[in-house]
């Protein structure tokens, strides 16, 4: 018996999916415009107990909103027609229908306390969804919680659903997990296993239902990010891995304020639908940014690293702005500052965001805000010859304004599994 009285029988799976950056792209994403995205080194994790038939419940713990809810079985019987779900099957993916999105959240509501934030409905919709379709009316505890600032364009939700998804379907015993060789992270004991390709492709799928319960009207990079992970090019719906050797160092930052992207979106859908011709002038230019900053990161970086001088002799690297850049650090840093005019001409930026801007360009760096903006985390390319110290003092001078900054690791693995 655990803690909290309920009999846990046995069975344990965990699954941890990354949050995200976007290099460039958001909002145009949505209206068909390419998007070049990674997954960051920060994660979700989303832990499965089955309950024994005695605790006749689905429970949830949301530590990160210090939510913990929990409904027999019986209720969900008596207000759901589960007749849908003898038909479903865990390939067969499927969306939410209205009656059924109405009756989650009646559901939802009656657990949540009435001072709730006001997103995380969407979220336990998304839970209830996920779980009943491809678990069913199995008794389980989830415990959901996350290294990733939520509701700040790192790709939380995206993260929520992916690793929901994943520890569902590693419990409904749905996926073929292979064992990795590599060294484990250093400090994490933990033994993580990668999902075989066919499988992720469902977890995607499903993840993308989760996340259009939660933002609306989402393109599908977020998901697609956090369960296949690396860098990845993104458009109307299909991916391709970006190979790079070009070093991709950033310093993330906080603005603290708070914001939902499923607002932000309809914001500039709405926009789009008033300026169609504008609007559409301004998704086709930040398509434009995002194929170049794939072709810039897919370049021959030894050879093209190198700048020649009038006289011919090579020189490796520019000194541009103070700090020895790249040819390609320098034409990456003109795209990130072109792209934050144009996510300010969709609306989308925020005082703060602005003043991160301001201050980073005072040292000579480039920064955009990353995600669905209007807050959130702004991110600013440090070229690879820039001194610790210098990043330091970046950072120093962000802090005296509020802000929290961060690094984290760029472009490593997706979703991955852990049996106990
Ligand atoms: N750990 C979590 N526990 C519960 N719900 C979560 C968690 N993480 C994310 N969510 C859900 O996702 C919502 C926040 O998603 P939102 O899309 O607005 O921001 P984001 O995903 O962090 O940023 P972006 O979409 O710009 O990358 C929350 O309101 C909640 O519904
Ligand atoms: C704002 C947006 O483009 C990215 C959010 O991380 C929304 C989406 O693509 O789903
Ligand atoms: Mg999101």
């Amino acid at each position: 018996m655990g803690d909290d009285g309920l009999q846990a029988c046995g069975v344990v799976m965990e699954a941890r999916a990354p949050g995200k950056v976007i290099l460039c792209g958001e909002h145009a994403v949505v209206h068909g415009a390419t998007a070049v995205a990674a997954a960051i080194g920060l994660y979700t994790h989303a832990r499965i107990h089955l309950l024994t038939g005695e605790d006749n419940l689905l429970v949830l713990d949301l530590p990160p909103f210090q939510v913990h809810l929990s409904w027999p079985l019986s209720q969900i019987q008596s207000v759901l027609d589960l007749s849908s779900l003898h038909k479903a099957y865990p390939q067969d993916v499927q969306s939410i229908s209205e009656s059924w999105s109405a009756k989650l959240k009646q559901l939802t509501d009656e657990q949540l306390p009435a001072d709730a934030d006001k997103g995380l409905q969407a979220g336990v919709v998304a839970y209830l969804f996920l779980h009943l379709y491809i678990l069913g009316l199995q008794p389980t505890k989830m415990t959901v919680t996350s290294e990733l600032p939520i509701g700040s364009g790192l790709g939380s939700s995206a993260a929520f659903c992916v690793s929901i998804t994943g520890a569902l379907l590693a419990a409904a015993q749905q996926l073929d997990l292979h064992r990795h060789l590599g060294p484990t992270e250093e400090g994490d004991m933990q033994r993580w296993l990668d999902v075989d390709d066919k499988d992720l492709d469902i977890i995607n799928r499903w993840a993308f239902e989760g996340e259009k319960i939660i933002h609306g009207r989402p393109s599908g990079i977020d998901n697609t990010v956090s369960t296949f992970g690396y860098i990845v090019k993104f458009r109307q719906g299909q991916l391709s891995r970006i190979q790079t050797t070009m070093p991709l160092n950033m310093l993330l930052t906080n603005t603290k304020v708070g914001r939902d992207t499923k607002s932000l979106v309809a914001g500039v859908g709405a926009r789009a639908q008033r300026h169609p011709k504008s609007m559409a002038a301004i998704f086709d230019a930040v398509d434009s940014i995002s194929e170049e900053v794939v072709s810039i990161l897919q370049s021959n970086s030894e050879e093209s690293r190198i700048e020649h001088n009038i006289d011919g002799h090579a020189q490796s690297e520019l000194v541009h702005n103070t700090v020895s850049r790249s040819v390609e650090e320098i034409k990456l840093e003109e795209l990130v500052q072109i792209n934050q005019g144009l996510l300010q001409s969709m609306g989308v930026s925020h005082p703060c965001i602005d003043a991160i801007c301001c201050r980073t360009s005072k040292h000579k760096l480039q920064s955009k805000l990353t995600g669905a903006g209007g807050g959130g985390c702004v991110l600013t390319l440090l070229p690879h010859c820039l001194k610790s110290k210098a990043i330091e003092e970046v950072k120093a001078d962000l802090a005296a304004e509020g802000f929290e900054c961060f690094q984290a690791h760029i472009g490593g693995k997706g979703v991955q599994i852990s049996k106990k």
